[in-house]
């Protein structure tokens, strides 16, 4: 079958994690081939070799040739940090031409701030992917503005759903998607982090600690999915009256696990928003 991707030249404008996860899972599921992809940066070369001998994708930093690329791609990722984002959204005005579709990956940054940033109305595609899009394994919140036509929309659900999975969202929802799944990882790495320090605190040898606790998070989550049964249903088999698992939830809920929980997930949906504001309070006209 012809992939939805067929024949659109792909431009990813900054080559960082997030950028590196999307290319190889695209390129893992075979829905792009690596001609059709160029990467570009600011001006880390070293890095752009990698990415070249990793994925023969093309690469290129001469401002010649990315003003090239960008004005040919018919897909632009931009994927960017917060930061960068208002002047390379700038430096775009004067190459796009308003059939390019723009797919941002940017925390934060609004369609609307991205409209203006850019003085057009391309179609764009907001997205929050995550960083187990590299096995395929992610999960991206996307929305579109007004003008992303069917087959833009089709373009962008298969260029995501081929790394993982997709809730298409309103946009007033992608900071809290942000919150949840954009930065979620991090929260399953420290608590990660956590398991495997008690174990080795507790006369575990840390590859013990380590391989126990991989597996936990593993299974836990791969049961949530394949019983179908809800979190709060599961526990519930873990937990024997009286035994060792209620005995440590009490602990976690005695310093409000839950609460903090939330407390997170709401902080880093706000700080979203902040960053979002600094990027538009950056435009320049
Ligand atoms: N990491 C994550 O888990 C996720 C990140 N995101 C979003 O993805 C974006 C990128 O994050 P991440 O990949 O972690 O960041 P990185 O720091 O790893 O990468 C940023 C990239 O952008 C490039 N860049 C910066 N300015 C420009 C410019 N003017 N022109 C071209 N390239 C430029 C950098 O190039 P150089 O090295 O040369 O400076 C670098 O390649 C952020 O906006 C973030 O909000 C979204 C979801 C998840
Ligand atoms: O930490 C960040 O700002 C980015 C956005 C989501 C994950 N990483």
């Amino acid at each position: 079958m012809k992939s939805t991707l067929a024949g659109q030249q792909i431009c990813f404008y900054g080559a960082g994690s997030i950028a590196e996860a999307i290319v190889r899972g695209i390129l893992d599921k075979h829905i792009a081939d690596p001609e059709q992809i160029t990467m570009m940066n600011r001006n880390n070369q070293e890095r752009l070799s990698l990415l070249e001998q990793k994925y023969h994708v093309h690469t290129t930093n001469d401002v010649l040739t990315k003003e090239r690329v960008l004005r040919e791609a018919s897909i632009i990722v931009l994927a960017m940090k917060p930061k960068d984002a208002a002047e390379a959204l700038e430096g775009l005005r004067s190459l796009l031409h308003p059939q390019q579709l723009i797919i941002s990956v940017i925390a934060g940054l609004s369609v609307g701030t991205m409209q203006e940033l850019l003085a057009a109305t391309n179609p764009i595609v907001r997205t929050m992917p995550n960083t187990s899009s590299t096995i395929g394994l992610g999960a991206t919140g996307m929305c579109f503005s007004t003008n992303v036509n069917a087959i833009q929309q089709q373009i962008a659900l298969a260029m995501f759903e081929a790394i993982g999975v997709v809730s298409v969202v309103e946009e007033a929802q992608m900071d809290m998607v942000t919150g949840v799944s954009g930065s979620g990882p991090a929260y399953v790495y420290l608590m990660m982090e956590s398991m495997i320090e008690a174990g080795i605190k507790g006369g575990l040898s840390e590859e013990q600690a380590k391989n126990l606790t991989v597996q936990t998070i593993l299974g836990a989550a791969s049961m949530v999915q394949l019983t179908g049964e809800n979190p709060a249903e599961l526990r519930r088999k873990v937990t024997s009256p009286g035994g060792t698992t209620q005995a440590a939830i009490e602990t976690l809920q005695a310093n409000q696990f839950t609460e903090v929980m939330i407390q997170a997930v709401h902080r880093a949906a706000a700080r979203a928003g902040e960053m979002g504001a600094l990027i538009g309070r950056e435009t320049h006209h």
